[in-house]
Protein backbone atom coordinates (compact mmCIF):
# COMPACT_ATOMS: atom_id res chain seq x y z
CA UNK A 1 0.00 0.00 0.00
CA UNK A 2 2.97 2.62 -0.58
CA UNK A 3 3.35 2.99 2.79
CA UNK A 4 0.60 5.05 3.86
CA UNK A 5 -1.51 4.44 6.49
CA UNK A 6 -5.79 3.77 6.06
CA UNK A 7 -8.02 4.38 9.36
CA UNK A 8 -11.17 3.04 8.55
CA UNK A 9 -14.29 3.61 11.30
CA UNK A 10 -17.00 1.36 11.43
CA UNK A 11 -19.99 -0.76 13.30
CA UNK A 12 -20.67 -4.29 11.82
CA UNK A 13 -23.96 -3.95 13.76
CA UNK A 14 -25.24 -1.41 11.29
CA UNK A 15 -27.05 -1.21 8.39
CA UNK A 16 -24.62 -2.58 4.88
CA UNK A 17 -23.90 -0.19 2.38
CA UNK A 18 -27.12 0.65 0.54
CA UNK A 19 -27.27 -1.58 -2.75
CA UNK A 20 -30.26 -0.47 -4.97
CA UNK A 21 -32.52 -3.46 -5.46
CA UNK A 22 -29.45 -5.61 -4.33
CA UNK A 23 -29.91 -9.18 -2.50
CA UNK A 24 -28.49 -10.12 0.87
CA UNK A 25 -24.81 -11.44 -0.83
CA UNK A 26 -24.61 -8.02 -2.62
CA UNK A 27 -24.93 -6.37 0.38
CA UNK A 28 -22.57 -9.00 2.25
CA UNK A 29 -19.69 -8.10 -0.61
CA UNK A 30 -20.06 -4.38 -0.78
CA UNK A 31 -18.61 -4.44 2.82
CA UNK A 32 -15.23 -3.86 3.94
CA UNK A 33 -15.21 -7.13 5.75
CA UNK A 34 -15.24 -9.01 2.11
CA UNK A 35 -12.46 -7.30 1.17
CA UNK A 36 -9.23 -9.19 0.33
CA UNK A 37 -7.33 -6.35 2.72
CA UNK A 38 -9.54 -7.30 5.92
CA UNK A 39 -7.13 -9.28 6.66
CA UNK A 40 -4.30 -7.09 6.46
CA UNK A 41 -6.50 -4.45 8.80
CA UNK A 42 -5.27 -3.93 12.67
CA UNK A 43 -8.41 -4.42 14.62
CA UNK A 44 -8.78 -2.04 17.18
CA UNK A 45 -12.48 -1.80 19.53
CA UNK A 46 -14.57 1.80 21.39
CA UNK A 47 -16.30 -0.55 24.05
CA UNK A 48 -17.77 2.28 26.01
CA UNK A 49 -21.18 3.23 24.80
CA UNK A 50 -20.77 6.62 25.06
CA UNK A 51 -24.24 7.97 24.41
CA UNK A 52 -25.56 5.69 27.10
CA UNK A 53 -22.68 6.87 29.43
CA UNK A 54 -23.46 10.56 28.82
CA UNK A 55 -27.02 10.43 29.92
CA UNK A 56 -25.69 8.43 33.03
CA UNK A 57 -27.01 5.27 31.98
CA UNK A 58 -26.09 1.88 33.66
CA UNK A 59 -24.66 -1.24 31.39
CA UNK A 60 -28.66 -3.06 30.67
CA UNK A 61 -29.34 -0.91 27.79
CA UNK A 62 -25.82 -1.19 26.06
CA UNK A 63 -26.07 -5.10 26.89
CA UNK A 64 -29.73 -5.11 25.41
CA UNK A 65 -28.43 -3.14 22.11
CA UNK A 66 -25.50 -5.28 21.50
CA UNK A 67 -27.64 -8.37 21.60
CA UNK A 68 -29.85 -6.42 19.28
CA UNK A 69 -27.29 -6.30 16.84
CA UNK A 70 -25.85 -9.87 17.47
CA UNK A 71 -28.84 -11.35 17.22
CA UNK A 72 -28.87 -12.99 20.63
CA UNK A 73 -31.75 -11.42 22.05
CA UNK A 74 -34.05 -13.21 19.12
CA UNK A 75 -37.08 -15.91 19.84
CA UNK A 76 -36.18 -18.72 17.37
CA UNK A 77 -38.40 -17.04 14.60
CA UNK A 78 -35.82 -14.02 14.58
CA UNK A 79 -38.60 -11.54 16.33
CA UNK A 80 -37.68 -9.69 18.90
CA UNK A 81 -39.60 -8.44 22.24
CA UNK A 82 -39.14 -5.13 22.91
CA UNK A 83 -39.77 -4.14 26.56
CA UNK A 84 -38.46 -0.91 28.84
CA UNK A 85 -35.25 -1.84 29.23
CA UNK A 86 -35.53 -0.70 25.57
CA UNK A 87 -37.76 1.50 25.02
CA UNK A 88 -41.33 2.33 25.71
CA UNK A 89 -44.10 0.36 23.47
CA UNK A 90 -46.80 3.25 22.59
CA UNK A 91 -50.47 2.21 20.94
CA UNK A 92 -50.50 4.24 17.67
CA UNK A 93 -48.89 6.24 15.56
CA UNK A 94 -50.64 9.22 16.67
CA UNK A 95 -49.44 8.95 20.28
CA UNK A 96 -45.69 8.61 19.04
CA UNK A 97 -46.23 12.15 16.95
CA UNK A 98 -47.52 13.43 20.00
CA UNK A 99 -45.04 12.33 22.53
CA UNK A 100 -41.95 13.24 20.32
CA UNK A 101 -43.03 16.58 18.97
CA UNK A 102 -45.42 17.46 22.13
CA UNK A 103 -47.15 20.72 21.76
CA UNK A 104 -45.90 21.15 18.33
CA UNK A 105 -48.67 23.40 17.02
CA UNK A 106 -46.69 25.83 19.47
CA UNK A 107 -43.29 25.28 17.44
CA UNK A 108 -42.46 28.96 16.57
CA UNK A 109 -42.03 29.60 20.74
CA UNK A 110 -39.89 26.80 20.84
CA UNK A 111 -35.91 27.00 21.13
CA UNK A 112 -33.73 25.99 18.00
CA UNK A 113 -32.65 23.00 20.33
CA UNK A 114 -35.71 21.33 20.65
CA UNK A 115 -36.15 20.34 16.94
CA UNK A 116 -33.07 19.65 16.61
CA UNK A 117 -32.98 17.08 19.56
CA UNK A 118 -35.99 15.12 18.33
CA UNK A 119 -36.80 12.68 15.29
CA UNK A 120 -38.81 9.84 14.07
CA UNK A 121 -37.05 7.64 12.14
CA UNK A 122 -39.01 4.83 10.28
CA UNK A 123 -37.63 1.69 7.75
CA UNK A 124 -39.00 2.83 4.46
CA UNK A 125 -38.81 6.48 3.02
CA UNK A 126 -42.80 6.13 2.13
CA UNK A 127 -43.94 5.53 6.16
CA UNK A 128 -41.45 8.35 7.10
CA UNK A 129 -43.03 10.99 4.09
CA UNK A 130 -46.58 9.86 6.00
CA UNK A 131 -45.50 11.20 8.96
CA UNK A 132 -44.20 14.21 7.90
CA UNK A 133 -47.44 15.02 5.85
CA UNK A 134 -49.06 14.48 9.86
CA UNK A 135 -46.95 16.55 11.91
CA UNK A 136 -46.97 19.46 8.80
CA UNK A 137 -50.59 19.43 8.95
CA UNK A 138 -50.63 20.27 12.62
CA UNK A 139 -47.96 23.30 12.14
CA UNK A 140 -49.63 26.47 11.49
CA UNK A 141 -49.74 28.17 7.62
CA UNK A 142 -50.17 27.00 4.72
CA UNK A 143 -47.35 25.40 2.26
CA UNK A 144 -45.88 27.45 0.01
CA UNK A 145 -45.71 25.21 -3.08
CA UNK A 146 -48.24 23.33 -5.04
CA UNK A 147 -49.03 19.81 -2.18
CA UNK A 148 -48.22 17.69 -5.34
CA UNK A 149 -44.47 19.20 -5.89
CA UNK A 150 -42.93 19.87 -2.53
CA UNK A 151 -45.14 20.73 1.10
CA UNK A 152 -43.25 22.78 2.96
CA UNK A 153 -43.84 25.10 6.46
CA UNK A 154 -41.60 27.79 8.07
CA UNK A 155 -40.54 26.30 10.75
CA UNK A 156 -40.08 22.05 9.76
CA UNK A 157 -37.15 20.72 10.22
CA UNK A 158 -35.71 20.02 6.07
CA UNK A 159 -32.85 17.57 4.98
CA UNK A 160 -30.99 18.21 2.09
CA UNK A 161 -30.53 15.68 -0.43
CA UNK A 162 -27.47 17.01 -2.27
CA UNK A 163 -24.07 17.96 -1.35
CA UNK A 164 -24.47 22.07 -1.91
CA UNK A 165 -21.44 23.44 -0.46
CA UNK A 166 -19.10 21.46 1.54
CA UNK A 167 -18.41 21.23 4.63
CA UNK A 168 -21.55 23.13 5.59
CA UNK A 169 -24.40 22.11 3.46
CA UNK A 170 -24.19 18.65 2.87
CA UNK A 171 -26.37 15.93 1.63
CA UNK A 172 -27.98 15.07 4.90
CA UNK A 173 -27.51 18.38 7.22
CA UNK A 174 -30.71 19.64 8.66
CA UNK A 175 -32.08 22.84 8.81
CA UNK A 176 -34.91 24.19 9.98
CA UNK A 177 -37.24 26.36 7.47
CA UNK A 178 -37.29 30.67 8.02
CA UNK A 179 -38.69 31.92 5.61
CA UNK A 180 -39.92 30.13 1.35
CA UNK A 181 -39.24 32.43 -1.50
CA UNK A 182 -39.88 31.19 -5.32
CA UNK A 183 -36.82 30.64 -5.74
CA UNK A 184 -35.06 30.23 -2.28
CA UNK A 185 -35.54 28.58 1.33
CA UNK A 186 -33.79 30.74 3.96
CA UNK A 187 -32.72 27.79 6.77
CA UNK A 188 -30.71 28.14 9.71
CA UNK A 189 -28.51 25.23 9.87
CA UNK A 190 -29.22 22.47 13.27
CA UNK A 191 -26.39 19.85 12.65
CA UNK A 192 -22.61 20.28 12.86
CA UNK A 193 -20.09 22.98 14.33
CA UNK A 194 -22.29 25.34 11.46
CA UNK A 195 -25.48 24.62 13.61
CA UNK A 196 -27.36 28.05 13.83
CA UNK A 197 -25.91 29.73 10.82
CA UNK A 198 -28.26 30.94 8.09
CA UNK A 199 -28.28 29.43 4.62
CA UNK A 200 -29.80 29.81 1.22
CA UNK A 201 -31.09 27.00 -0.51
CA UNK A 202 -31.77 27.08 -4.45
CA UNK A 203 -33.50 25.48 -6.83
CA UNK A 204 -30.77 23.00 -8.60
CA UNK A 205 -31.53 21.22 -11.89
CA UNK A 206 -32.24 17.09 -10.36
CA UNK A 207 -32.42 13.89 -12.19
CA UNK A 208 -34.55 11.29 -10.72
CA UNK A 209 -32.48 7.52 -10.41
CA UNK A 210 -35.32 5.45 -9.78
CA UNK A 211 -37.14 5.74 -13.27
CA UNK A 212 -36.16 4.28 -16.50
CA UNK A 213 -35.34 6.93 -18.49
CA UNK A 214 -33.82 10.40 -17.50
CA UNK A 215 -34.65 13.98 -17.00
CA UNK A 216 -33.85 17.19 -15.52
CA UNK A 217 -35.71 19.27 -13.16
CA UNK A 218 -35.18 22.30 -11.54
CA UNK A 219 -36.52 21.05 -7.91
CA UNK A 220 -35.30 21.96 -4.16
CA UNK A 221 -33.08 19.40 -2.98
CA UNK A 222 -34.39 19.27 0.35
CA UNK A 223 -37.37 16.71 2.16
CA UNK A 224 -39.14 17.39 5.18
CA UNK A 225 -37.61 15.51 8.40
CA UNK A 226 -39.62 15.08 11.12
CA UNK A 227 -39.57 11.54 10.19
CA UNK A 228 -36.53 10.08 8.63
CA UNK A 229 -35.48 7.07 7.48
CA UNK A 230 -32.93 4.78 9.08
CA UNK A 231 -30.24 4.98 6.88
CA UNK A 232 -30.52 8.65 7.16
CA UNK A 233 -30.41 8.53 11.12
CA UNK A 234 -27.57 6.04 10.99
CA UNK A 235 -24.75 8.08 12.91
CA UNK A 236 -26.76 10.46 14.19
CA UNK A 237 -27.64 10.92 17.91
CA UNK A 238 -30.89 12.35 19.48
CA UNK A 239 -32.78 12.86 22.60
CA UNK A 240 -36.06 11.97 21.97
CA UNK A 241 -36.76 9.15 19.56
CA UNK A 242 -39.89 7.64 17.77
CA UNK A 243 -39.60 4.39 16.23
CA UNK A 244 -42.53 3.71 13.72
CA UNK A 245 -42.36 -0.31 13.08
CA UNK A 246 -45.77 -0.23 11.20
CA UNK A 247 -43.51 -1.93 8.60
CA UNK A 248 -40.91 -4.16 9.80
CA UNK A 249 -37.01 -3.84 9.61
CA UNK A 250 -36.20 -5.93 6.69
CA UNK A 251 -32.31 -5.26 6.11
CA UNK A 252 -29.50 -6.44 8.66
CA UNK A 253 -28.75 -3.87 10.89
CA UNK A 254 -32.06 -1.65 10.66
CA UNK A 255 -33.40 -2.44 14.24
CA UNK A 256 -30.29 -1.95 16.01
CA UNK A 257 -29.60 1.16 14.39
CA UNK A 258 -32.81 2.78 15.13
CA UNK A 259 -32.78 1.82 18.94
CA UNK A 260 -29.43 3.16 19.37
CA UNK A 261 -30.13 6.58 18.37
CA UNK A 262 -30.63 8.11 22.21
CA UNK A 263 -28.70 6.70 25.21
CA UNK A 264 -31.94 6.95 27.77
CA UNK A 265 -34.53 4.17 26.82
CA UNK A 266 -36.66 6.37 28.37
CA UNK A 267 -36.75 8.81 24.93
CA UNK A 268 -37.07 5.88 23.15
CA UNK A 269 -40.68 5.67 21.79
CA UNK A 270 -41.56 2.57 19.52
CA UNK A 271 -45.11 1.72 17.74
CA UNK A 272 -45.13 -1.94 16.63
CA UNK A 273 -48.56 -2.41 14.62
CA UNK A 274 -48.08 -6.49 16.00
CA UNK A 275 -48.04 -5.85 19.68
CA UNK A 276 -44.43 -5.23 20.91
CA UNK A 277 -42.95 -8.18 18.69
CA UNK A 278 -41.02 -7.15 15.85
CA UNK A 279 -38.43 -8.85 13.35
CA UNK A 280 -34.56 -8.26 14.07
CA UNK A 281 -32.37 -9.33 10.94
CA UNK A 282 -29.08 -10.25 11.26
CA UNK A 283 -26.65 -11.56 8.95
CA UNK A 284 -24.06 -13.71 10.87
CA UNK A 285 -21.28 -13.63 7.79
CA UNK A 286 -20.80 -9.65 8.29
CA UNK A 287 -20.41 -9.89 12.18
N1 LIG B 1 -15.11 10.63 24.09
C1 LIG B 1 -16.30 11.23 24.06
N2 LIG B 1 -16.55 12.20 24.96
C2 LIG B 1 -17.74 12.82 24.99
N3 LIG B 1 -18.74 12.55 24.15
C3 LIG B 1 -18.56 11.60 23.24
C4 LIG B 1 -17.31 10.89 23.15
N4 LIG B 1 -17.43 9.98 22.14
C5 LIG B 1 -18.66 10.13 21.65
N5 LIG B 1 -19.35 11.08 22.29
C6 LIG B 1 -20.73 11.50 22.04
O1 LIG B 1 -21.50 10.30 21.93
C7 LIG B 1 -22.42 10.38 20.85
C8 LIG B 1 -22.11 9.31 19.84
O2 LIG B 1 -20.87 9.56 19.28
P1 LIG B 1 -20.49 9.14 17.80
O3 LIG B 1 -21.63 9.50 16.88
O4 LIG B 1 -19.12 9.64 17.47
O5 LIG B 1 -20.40 7.58 17.98
P2 LIG B 1 -20.52 6.46 16.90
O6 LIG B 1 -19.82 5.26 17.42
O7 LIG B 1 -20.12 7.01 15.55
O8 LIG B 1 -22.06 6.19 16.93
P3 LIG B 1 -22.96 5.41 15.86
O9 LIG B 1 -22.03 4.69 14.94
O10 LIG B 1 -23.80 4.51 16.71
O11 LIG B 1 -23.76 6.48 15.20
C9 LIG B 1 -22.28 11.79 20.29
O12 LIG B 1 -23.27 12.58 20.93
C10 LIG B 1 -20.88 12.20 20.71
O13 LIG B 1 -20.80 13.61 20.84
Amino acid sequence: MGGITFVFAGDFLQTLPVMPKGTRDDGVNACLKSSPIWNYVEKLYLRTNMRVYLCGGDDILPAQLLKIGNGTLENENGYISVNHTIGWVVNNVEELISIVYHDIFNLSNKSYQWLYERAIISPRNVTAGEINDIVLLKLNGHSRFPPHKLKLKIGAPITLLRNLQPPNLCNGTRLQIKSLQNNTIEAVILTGPPKREIAFIPRIPMIPSDLPFSFKRLQFPVKVSFAIAINKAQGQTFKYVGVDLRTECFLHGKLYVSFSRTGDPNHLMIFISTGNITKNIIYSEVL
